[in-house]
């Protein structure tokens, strides 16, 4: 056994092996060891191996897969290795020493998961593959819980952004490709050759050509042959559920990096759960497939703006129609996961309650359709979408007959087929009763004919039928000739059988037996038919969950007051009354009102320059922009009470204090990279918010970048921005760029305390208030005293030297301070050597300027 075992792990090196012996998977060496810590299960040993014992541990069969889920949600994989005859028939084959032939039938992995019990209704659950050929590069993601699967070809640059997007359970990448550090498993090469992937496509839907699924670049092939190859490896070579693929390019989707999604809290706040999030803040869902589709919606903002008019004139039909809005969601409320039904089915892994949930949705599926089609004032998208939601009728009418109402999750009891639906069934069932009856007949004469009124008749898994009577009334049925024979002795009862009673056993037995053959059969055929529906009801729950999202959104535009966008051509962003959908909430729920904001910016003031105090709300005024820009483009309504917008082709959030220590970068360094990526990639269609850039390094050296970023932000990237800072000194840039404008968040002391007034107003704020919220926050009395001691003599300082800010606004005008300080500049040239002053960069100049400046007061 144990060499069948080490030639089964050879197989699934990579995976924990979880071995079938009888009622239990058994788990044996290291894998034991990891399995038994992560799962608290109790290590045991067995035999030996190599002179030392055999760790190993235990899960039961029946209870599986909640194991499984908790191995899986620690990041391992599981190959499963199930006997693969009978006991029986390997003692046919090789006597009575045999050992049960056995095979790795399923790997699971977090990426190919179809069990509803281990994944999350309300997440897709993508399994990605990165793919390249000649220089290109492209994703295939799969999400075999429902068949979904896209093929994306991306710019290599926006792979890292792709991944973020789809946050995937699994990323798999060619162990030849330079985004193996992107993946957690990596692939032979062999599994991402072009030629080998369109092979295998053909293959899996059965087709001679892909002509008819769009025009597959190479590495699109690439990509999702690579994903059907390793589908095929975790199933076994059994081929997985999926749909079609449908090809996009990234560019059909606003672009957003993973710093930015993080920084935005799109789909999970910062500490990595749903609450918190827009998505949680927006999700009105009622069924667990519009919540999938919303998450990509908010994921993957649209580039389109027919696509996008087209949800929101849908969204629109549900909002100002309440009474339509509430009886859609009551209807979509009461229907099954159809979507992932119908992915269990496929992967063959289904259950008699997944047919049921078939019949039920489609059933409402159908009724709604009905409904949607007969309404006034119908939108485009709903003319598409009613007519998918009807036409199964006959599946219906099929597993309407055939099922039961509440069809069980396990098959093995049967009783899930319906009375009348195959007579031959009806029959077994007729003699299985009869016999039923039979044995409590049974049981009555008995009681007579011995006198026992405790006898029973009763049944188990060991003895079958039998009768049991108390110990102290056993001696009567003990007797030779008392018609009964002895079969078991317990502690406080004795049991019997008997030849009468065989017979009827029989009868029932076989009649059961033959019934639940026959509803296996019944329900392998109707899963077929079922399943020869794939395409148009995986179809069905799509448009389903699009109808939900949009009567989600619909009610949560209606909770909020929220407006409808208004897309345009040229460049503006004009927001009245904008708001901060998930700040607001949270302020709504401590007792407080949120204030609404403007943000105007147009060509003539494209970069708006926030100050204001810590707290004051400038962070959050930023993120409330960039989020309408997310909302209007996946085709929602905005938290405004009006909002008018050019498509946003990149957005872009850097946020200061962020910091990623773990991949070994400082706070800084993460802030420089990603505002480098910014300056390389921000066009002018981009949408750019800056919060406090510079704030991680020294007050000269971050004032003098921060100086430089909007300079260059202004002057190449020419994007829409918002750039809040700390640094006044900033504001003397509005005297330079034309499209640069100041504003600040209000905030006042009164009688000693800060008030802040969360206010967007015009002009740069008049001062700080940093200690002030110091004070807020609850800072010591005597070190706020000392800080504001410290803060006097600071400015006291900055008075007589001119200050920072008096150096900034000379430094365009070099020329003119050498002029009037010839002396000084002489000196400093003497200094720094033939330095050529012009081809200093802006950090240099200003270190220059400093040492002159200092050199001047001097001489
Ligand atoms: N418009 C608003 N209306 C009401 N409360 C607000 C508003 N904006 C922000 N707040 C409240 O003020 C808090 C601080 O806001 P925010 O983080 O945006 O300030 P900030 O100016 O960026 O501060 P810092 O400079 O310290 O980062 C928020 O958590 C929220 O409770």
């Amino acid at each position: 056994m144990m060499s069948q075992y080490l030639a089964l792990k050879a197989e699934a090196e990579d995976c924990l092996l979880f071995y079938r012996m009888g009622d239990f998977f058994e788990l044996f060496f290291d894998d034991a060891k990891i399995a038994s810590a992560c799962l608290d299960i109790a290590l045991t040993a067995r035999g030996e191996h190599e002179g030392t014992r055999i760790p190993m541990c235990g899960v039961p069969v029946h209870a599986m897969e909640g194991y499984l889920a908790r191995l899986i949600k620690a990041g391992h994989r599981v190959a499963i290795a199930e006997q693969t005859e009978t006991p029986e028939a390997a003692r046919k084959r090789m006597g009575s020493k045999a050992l049960v032939n056995r095979a790795i039938v399923r790997v699971v992995t977090a990426g190919t998961l179809t069990e509803e019990t281990l994944l999350d209704s309300r997440s897709a659950n993508w399994c990605v593959v990165i793919g390249e050929a000649g220089g290109q590069v492209a994703i295939a993601c799969a999400d075999i819980s429902t068949g979904r699967f896209d093929v994306v070809e991306s710019d290599p640059d926006r792979v890292g952004a792709e991944i973020a997007r789809l946050s995937p359970a699994e990323t798999i990448a060619s162990d030849a490709t330079g985004f193996a550090d992107l993946a957690n498993v990596l692939r032979p090469r062999a599994d991402f050759d072009s030629a080998g992937g369109e092979e295998r496509l053909k293959r899996l839907f059965g087709v001679a050509t892909l002509d008819g699924f769009g025009s597959f670049s190479r590495a699109a092939l690439a990509a999702a042959g690579g994903l059907v190859a390793y589908l095929e490896h975790t199933a076994k070579g059994s081929l997985p559920f999926l749909r079609p693929p449908s090809l996009s390019q990234t560019d059909a989707a606003m672009a957003i990096d993973a710093a930015t999604r993080e920084s935005l809290e799109l789909t999970t706040s910062t500490a990595g759960a749903r609450k918190g999030s827009l998505l949680d803040s927006v999700d009105r869902t009622v069924t667990g497939a519009g919540a999938r589709l919303l998450g990509a919606d908010i994921a993957a903002p649209l580039m389109d703006r027919r696509a996008i008019e087209a949800r929101l004139d849908l969204v629109r039909r549900f909002h100002d129609d309440s009474g339509l809005r509430e009886s859609v969601r009551a209807a979509l409320r009461a229907l099954p996961d159809i979507g992932r039904a119908l992915g269990r089915l496929a992967a063959g892994r289904g259950s008699p309650r997944d047919l049921g949930q078939l019949r039920d949705g489609l059933d409402g599926a159908w009724r709604l359709g009905e409904r949607l089609g007969a309404i006034a004032d119908k939108p485009a998208l709903l003319d598409d979408l009613a007519p998918m939601l009807r036409g199964h009728g006959a599946l219906i009418d099929l597993l309407t007959r055939a099922l039961v109402p509440e069809p069980p999750v396990d098959a093995a009891q049967g009783g899930y087929i319906a009375e009348g639906y195959d007579a031959a069934l009806d029959d077994l069932r007729d003699s299985g009763a009869g016999g039923r009856r039979a044995i409590a007949a049974l049981e009555a004469e008995y009681r007579a004919r011995t006198g026992i009124g405790a006898l029973k008749i009763r049944h188990n898994g060991v003895l079958g039928y039998h009768i049991e009577v108390p110990a102290r009334a056993a001696d009567a049925l003990m007797a030779q000739d008392s018609g009964f024979t002895h079969r078991q002795t317990l502690a406080g009862v004795v049991r019997f059988n008997a030849p009468e009673l065989h017979d009827v056993a029989l009868r029932v037995t076989q009649a059961g037996a033959h019934a639940l053959a026959a509803e296996a059969a019944h329900l392998e055929d109707l899963t077929v038919t079922a399943l020869d529906r794939r395409e148009p009801i995986a179809a069905t729950a799509d448009a389903l969950a699009r109808i939900d999202v949009a009567a989600g959104l619909a009610e949560r535009a209606a909770e909020g007051g929220w407006a409808r966008p208004t897309l345009v051509d040229h460049g503006c962003f004009e927001i009245e009354g904008g708001r901060h959908p998930v700040v607001e909430d949270a302020v709504a729920r401590s007792g407080g009102r949120f204030v609404a904001n403007d943000c105007t910016l147009s060509e003539s003031s494209r970069l708006w320059l926030v100050t204001g105090p810590n707290m004051g709300g400038k962070s959050t005024f930023l993120r409330q922009n960039a989020l309408i820009a997310v909302l209007a483009q996946a085709g929602s309504y905005v938290p405004a009470t009006r909002a008018t917008l050019g498509l946003v082709d990149r957005l872009f959030s850097r946020v200061g204090a962020s910091d990623n220590l773990a991949r070994g970068r400082s706070t800084f360094m993460v802030e420089m990279v990603e505002t480098a990526a910014i300056l390389a990639q921000a066009t002018p269609r981009s949408f750019v918010i800056l919060d406090e850039v510079g704030r991680g390094t020294s007050t000269y050296d971050g004032l003098a970048i921060a100086w430089a970023v909007v300079e260059a932000i202004h002057e190449d990237n020419r994007c829409r921005c918002l750039f809040a800072t700390h640094y006044h000194e900033l504001t003397r840039l509005a005297e330079r760029c034309e499209a640069l404008t100041l504003h600040h968040v209000r905030a006042r002391e009164w009688k000693g305390d800060l008030v802040l007034l969360h206010e967007v107003a015009d002009g740069p704020a008049d001062r700080s208030f940093g200690i002030a919220v110091a004070r807020l926050a609850g800072l010591p009395p005597a070190t706020l005293k000392r800080a504001k001691a410290v803060l006097d003599k600071l400015e006291a300082g900055r008075a007589k030297t001119g200050g920072l800010a008096a150096g900034l606004d000379d430094l365009p005008l070099f020329a003119a301070v050498a002029e009037q300080e010839a002396a000084a500049v002489d000196a400093l040239r003497d200094a720094l050597d033939g330095l050529d002053l012009d081809a200093l960069s802006p950090r240099e100049a200003l270190d220059t300027l400093y040492r002159l400046k200092a050199l001047a007061r001097e001489g």
